[in-house]
């Protein structure tokens, strides 16, 4: 599906759904009610530029707006059957409660993918696993600076002292990708970091947040992370991510054209960084 959306649309750009009504035009400002009305606009602006949506969930659930969450998703199933939906939830628990999680992104909003933190190990990403054609995408090298916390330690007991993120990146590509469908993330401020994860997972789809708002070089970010083949077939998808920027481009009654605008601009950024 990430193909498809890829090819069709030409593009490497996700769009960032993260709702905040205190930044919504005039029109709409402050109202919560009409997060779904928002979304669904930059939705309908930009869904023949990206190759992904991805609403992030923290921002419907604040403001009970999960409801709204499930209409977009529908929304966007009906209007851009291509476009696969990322649901950002970066969850991680025990396989049992990790079920329950399965079935909220899966089932109840229809995501085609989630993200999820591999902190608690394997068996809490597993359940998610079960429902295959669906992606897992594991927190790796985060875009914010607090990431080198804990994923830039070095890992004593294993072999060659990798790095945490490192170690994540050989086990997804490896052991943990039972059917083909993990992914990582990987922040586009650290370019370099993107370069060793794509060395180590070759294949693996890299969901890359980071350009926009946070200042992350889209052209570096394409260089470090997509790979090609001779014949021009992807055989490293990334997916690039922006949320802020795109969603909140102008605050009069012309955001959504200003979205458009803004996601067309990243998206030809972003293609001018493939050859
Ligand atoms: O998993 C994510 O999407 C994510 C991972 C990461 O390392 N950094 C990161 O910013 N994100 C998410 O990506 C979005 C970035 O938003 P902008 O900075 O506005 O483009 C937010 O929804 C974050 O929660």
């Amino acid at each position: 599906m990430l193909q498809c959306a890829e090819a069709r649309n030409h593009s490497l750009l996700c769009v960032g759904l993260d709702p905040d009504p205190a930044r919504f035009p005039a029109q709409l400002k402050g109202d919560a009610s009409r997060i779904y009305d928002f979304c669904a606009a930059i939705v309908d602006a930009t869904a023949d530029l990206a190759m992904a949506f991805k609403p992030q969930i923290a921002y419907f659930a604040a403001h009970r707006a999960e409801e709204q969450l499930e209409r977009l998703v529908a929304h966007i199933k009906r209007t851009a059957p291509h476009v696969p939906v990322i649901l950002d939830a970066k969850r991680g628990d025990i396989g049992s409660t990790a079920g329950q999680y399965a079935i909220e992104a899966f089932e109840r909003y229809g995501a085609d993918a989630v993200t999820l933190s591999p902190f608690m190990g394997f068996d809490s990403v597993q359940p998610y696993l079960k429902y295959h054609g669906k992606g897992a995408i594991l927190l790796c090298r985060t875009s914010n600076p607090g990431g080198d916390d804990l994923q830039n330690q070095r890992l004593a007991s294993v072999d060659g002292q990798p790095l945490v993120y490192e170690h994540l990146a050989r086990l997804a590509q490896g052991p943990w990708n039972e059917n083909g469908q993990l992914g990582l993330v990987v922040g586009a401020t650290y370019p370099k970091e993107i370069e060793r994860v794509r060395e180590l997972a070759p294949t693996l789809p890299l969901l890359i947040p980071g350009v926009g708002a946070q200042g992350g070089d889209a052209e570096a970010t394409v260089r470090a992370g997509l790979r090609t083949d001779a014949s021009g077939t992807v055989t490293g998808p990334v997916i690039v991510s922006s949320s802020r920027a795109i969603l909140y481009a102008s605050q009069g009654s012309d955001f959504a054209q200003a979205a458009r605008a803004e996601a067309q601009r990243t998206r030809d950024t972003l293609n001018a960084a493939r050859a």
